[in-house]
Parts: structure tokens; sequence; C-alpha cells
């Protein structure tokens, strides 16, 4: 596996007022690795997201992307750059079909942005490619539905779909499962493993269960800063952790 770092933090910090909430984060996140980041409520988890995403920004430190600083640089402009942050299942066009949100997210990823509509039935290759990942998707049978018609399991997968489509380097998850069912928690996290493959995921989450079982590696914040970083395994045993957020719950 590269060791390049698909993002690097240094010395983060975010305040609201006069309120630290982000406490000097330094994070390497590898290319291709699954990252899961936990901890209690309120330790800043979703505000980390926003200041990775560029919809906060840094009071102070750095955040870099393949290398490039980002911290400056609006939400669309980062997104231009390869990262995407998904799960927002607002973010689909409800009412087009799947497959028509699949076209649009592939002809964005080529550039096309808002001119192509005159010329998308010809896109040949797009529904080719679109058709591949409702596969991928187990939506093949859903292709004219429209997306508010979908189950909201069915919606999580089509916007995880259509991250992949936009050409996303790395993708940002929040509570992928969140108000799922085990069974159907289950099934997405398969789908994220299966339709992420090469791609750097970032995933805040609760549920330790999918936790442990999406990541490469996982960091621990804890009241704006992370107390470990590890495999799986390091954070299972690691004492600090288990004091402070885990508890007995691991075992
Ligand atoms: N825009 C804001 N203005 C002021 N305080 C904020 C703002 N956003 C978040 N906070 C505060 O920052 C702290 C961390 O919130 P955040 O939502 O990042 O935590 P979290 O780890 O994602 O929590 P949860 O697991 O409950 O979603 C909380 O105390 C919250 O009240």
């Amino acid at each position: 596996m590269s060791t390049r770092n698909a993002l690097e933090l240094k010395g983060v910090k975010k305040n609201f007022g006069r309120a630290e909430i982000i406490r000097g984060v330094n994070l390497d996140i590898h290319e291709h690795e699954k990252h899961v980041i936990i901890g209690p409520n309120g330790a800043g988890k979703s505000t980390l997201f926003n200041l990775i995403s560029g919809r906060l920004k840094v009071s102070e430190g750095s955040v870099k992307l393949f290398g490039k600083d980002i911290h400056n640089l609006p939400a669309h402009k980062v997104n231009r750059m390869g990262l995407s942050r998904s799960f927002q299942v607002t973010n689909l066009f409800q009412n087009m079909t799947v497959l028509q949100n699949l076209r649009c997210s592939l002809l964005w990823s080529e550039g096309h942005k808002y001119a192509f509509w005159k010329s998308v039935l010809k896109q040949d290759s797009v529904t080719e490619r679109a058709n591949e990942l409702m596969e991928r998707l187990n939506l093949t049978t859903q292709a004219n539905t429209p997306a508010q018609l979908l189950t909201y399991a069915e919606q999580r997968s089509l916007e995880i779909g259509c991250t992949v489509a936009s050409g996303a380097k790395v993708i940002l998850l929040d509570e992928p499962t969140a108000g799922m069912s085990r069974t159907e928690a289950n099934d997405v996290i398969q789908l994220i493993q299966r339709m992420t493959g090469e791609n750097t995921l970032v995933v805040v989450e609760h549920d330790l269960n999918v936790v442990f079982e999406l990541a490469d590696r996982i960091s621990v914040l804890v009241y704006g800063e992370i107390i470990a970083t590890g495999t799986p395994e390091d954070i299972r045993n690691n004492a600090a952790v288990q004091e402070a957020y885990l508890g007995t719950e691991v075992h």
C-alpha cells in the first residue's frame, strides 16, 4: 500500500467564539486507506469534517490534500480537487431517476458541468458506465425510479455511487449507516467496500461494528484532540482509548 498522504492536517485548531473545539489536530490519512474517526458526542468530529471539506475555515494550522493547501479554499474548489463529502441524501436530484443521477455525476467528472443537457442522450459511453455502476450498486432494476421513491438505504447507496462517479479520489462519509437496521447497515458497509476500493475513505462513525469492519486505521478524537491513531487491533488494546471512550463496550 502506498504511503503517500491523501490528507495532512497539521496543528489544526478551531474556535467558536472563545470556545476551542478542535485543539491542535495532527493527522495523516494515507492514500487508499479507509480511516475511521470515532469519539464521544461533542468531541468535534463533525467540526473536523467541516474543516477538511472546506465548509468551515480553520482558526489555526493547515490542511493539505495531496500536498496542496486546501484550508483557505471554498468547499466547491476542494471538491474540484478530488475530495467529496458524501452521505447527505439531499445531494441527490430527487426528481431524477437512478440512471439520470449517475449520468449526471459521470458528466460532472468529465467537466460538462451545466451544459450537458443537449448532449446527454448521445453519451453512449456515459450510459455504459452508468449501467456498470448500477449493477455494482444493485440498483439495475430501479434504473428508471426517481431517487425520491427509493428506500433510505438505497438512496444512500446511490449517493455513494454518485460520489464515486463524480471522480472523487478522497471520500468523506458522515455516519453512513445512521438510522439503518443491522441488515441494512451490513449491506451498506459491503457496498462501501465494493464501491470505494481504490478511493481514500474518511468516515465518522458511532457504530463500533461498522468501525471495526471498515477501518484500516482508526483515530480517536476526544475533546478536540486525537488521543490515538492505529489499526483496529491497536485501538482495541489502547488503555487510554478504553478509558476515555470505549470503556467496556469493546469487550
Ligand atoms: N457553529 C458552531 N458554533 C458554536 N459551537 C459549535 C458549532 N458547531 C459545533 N459547535 C460545538 O462544538 C462541539 C463539537 O461539536 P461537533 O458537532 O463537532 O461534535 P461531534 O463529535 O460531531 O458530536 P456528535 O457525535 O454528537 O455529532 C459541541 O460542543 C458543539 O456545541
